[in-house]
């Protein structure tokens, strides 16, 4: 999802049209805003400017919150890309915007999201619909459900760091490739090679990077090109409908599960029916790809960063997995029963995502007026929970900037660590993201030692935030 690869003359463009569109908008509620603290900024591009700059830092976004809650506290306003935006934070904020109770918010996609996505996407839907759609996908991305993709998961991880053994890596490369993989197959049984895997991977390397771009339906754009490759990806996905439907090709996978659950009976339309229709399909197909890709990846990337810097961590983390490996009778595969006990690996994973906020903000619309520590918001206001400061108050997570698992030792409190989300947008598939990181680690701390080979800090300029060197280390097998 690049955010920022954008040609200077048509960002500016854009920000001009949007900044009177929002300015016009924004009238009737001139007295309520003048109420919230902080500061719209220069007029058009508002606080843009600090607000990328900080944003590609290495503390992320955190600088740029931070300096404003301690001029103005929770509950700041500001405008930035063009948005006016109310950030807030705190349990307090977490548990109204999260719980979204009584349908409170809705979730905020850019434009070119919800075009990219469709109109079916579980990220474009809110309220029963919503609700509809989460409930048909959650089976299939159960913990018992996923059982027959760990053979598949095992055997890519074992071969993937196999590649790596004498070489210098890109762990964000190659943990994206990994990632992509494993949800092909599950998804649609995509095989790891070849020509339908290498079609696959472009297209929705294009899908991926057009999601911030400029909303130009323009041949040549960013948002274009997302377009039509949305296109040749649905096309991939008719074809391989109408195989399974036909017999013709048969396969155990997420989409076989779908499709067995929503046929139709002879004469049953889309409208007297509860099951799902070939769009919401394909829409939720791409939804689970976006949403599992990137952020996969950039856990991944991560947790080898803060196993490279934190020696005691990784010491204990290989204990944790040569047990296992020693209790085995024999062989490098991992067992569907060993996976589940991994406790101290878990929690280096949740700390690897408390520390590195893969997603440092969710974004919510208010979709009707509430008050938030004695601030009226209104109705259509975009309302962001800054998740990186409740990662990092002291008060919850002492010495905040340590990578230290110990700290998901006893349980937390509620909403003061939000990795996977919380409420009715809780990630769906986190149980495939856990299952995936254990798998891989166990592989990479059991066979392989390695060294970083740049001490690079920075972080992309992207929604999800991974760290822009792309993470180079030397392996060696041990
Ligand atoms: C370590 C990896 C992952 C992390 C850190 C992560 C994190 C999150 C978070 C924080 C949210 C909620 C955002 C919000 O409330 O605005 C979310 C939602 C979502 N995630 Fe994940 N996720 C991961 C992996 C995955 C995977 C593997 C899949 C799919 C197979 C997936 C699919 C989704 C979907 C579809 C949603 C939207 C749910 C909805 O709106 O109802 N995620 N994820």
């Amino acid at each position: 999802m690049e955010l920022l690869i954008l040609p200077a003359a048509a960002l500016v463009l854009l920000m001009v049209v949007l900044s009177l569109f929002i300015w016009l908008l924004l009238q009737p509620h001139r007295g309520e805003i003048e109420k919230i603290p902080g500061t719209m900024g220069w007029p058009i591009v508002g606080e843009s400017f600090s607000f990328l700059s900080d944003f590609s830092s290495p503390s992320g976004i955190f600088s740029f919150m931070r300096n404003r809650q301690q001029r103005y506290g929770k509950v700041f306003k500001t405008s930035v890309l063009g948005r006016f935006t109310v950030f807030m934070t705190g349990r307090d904020a977490a548990k109204i915007l999260l719980s979204g109770k009584d349908g409170m918010v809705s979730l905020n996609l850019f434009y070119t999201g919800k075009q990219v996505l469709g109109p079916q996407s579980l990220l474009t839907t809110s309220g029963e619909e919503h609700k509809r759609l989460r409930r048909l996908i959650a089976d299939p991305l159960s913990v018992d459900a996923l059982k027959k993709y760990f053979q598949f998961i095992d055997d890519l991880a074992i071969r993937t760091l196999e590649g790596w053994t004498g070489r210098t890596v890109f762990v964000l490369e190659e943990a994206s490739t990994f990632t992509l993989k494993v949800i092909g197959n599950m998804i649609m049984s995509l095989e790891p090679e070849g020509t339908e895997q290498e079609n696959f991977r472009a297209n929705f390397k294009i899908i991926s990077s057009c999601f911030a771009s400029l909303p130009f339906k323009i041949p040549g754009t960013a948002f274009y090109r997302g377009l039509e490759a949305r296109n040749r990806m649905y096309a991939m996905l008719d074809n391989i409908i109408s195989r399974r439907r036909s017999g013709e090709d048969i396969q155990h996978d997420f989409l076989q599960t779908l499709l067995r659950k929503h046929s139709r009976a002879a004469g049953e339309t889309d409208e007297d029916s509860e099951k799902l229709t070939d769009s919401q399909l394909k829409d939720n197909i791409l939804t689970l790809l976006v949403a599992g890709h990137d952020t996969t990846t950039s856990a991944l990337t991560w947790l080898v960063k803060f196993l490279g810097e934190n020696p005691d961590v990784l010491q204990k983390l290989r204990e944790e997995h040569k047990g296992i490996q020693e209790k085995r009778n024999g062989g490098m595969h991992l067992t569907w029963s060993e996976v589940h006990t991994m406790p101290y690996t878990n929690k280096v994973i949740s700390e690897t995502l408390r520390r590195a906020t893969i997603l440092p903000w969710y974004s919510r619309k208010a979709a009707q007026d509430f008050n938030i520590d004695g601030y009226d918001i209104k109705e259509g206001w975009s309302v962001n929970l800054d998740v990186v400061s409740i990662h990092h108050d002291p008060k919850f997570f002492p010495n905040p900037e340590k990578f230290d698992p110990s700290r998901f030792d006893e349980p937390l409190k509620p909403f003061s660590f939000l990795g996977f989300g919380s409420g009715p947008r809780m990630c769906p598939g986190l149980n495939l993201a856990k299952l995936e990181i254990c798998v891989f680690i166990h592989h990479l701390v059991c066979r392989y030692k390695w060294i970083p080979l740049k001490n690079d800090d920075s972080v992309c300029p992207t929604l999800v935030r991974m760290p822009k060197s792309k993470y180079p280390i030397a392996v060696e097998a041990l």
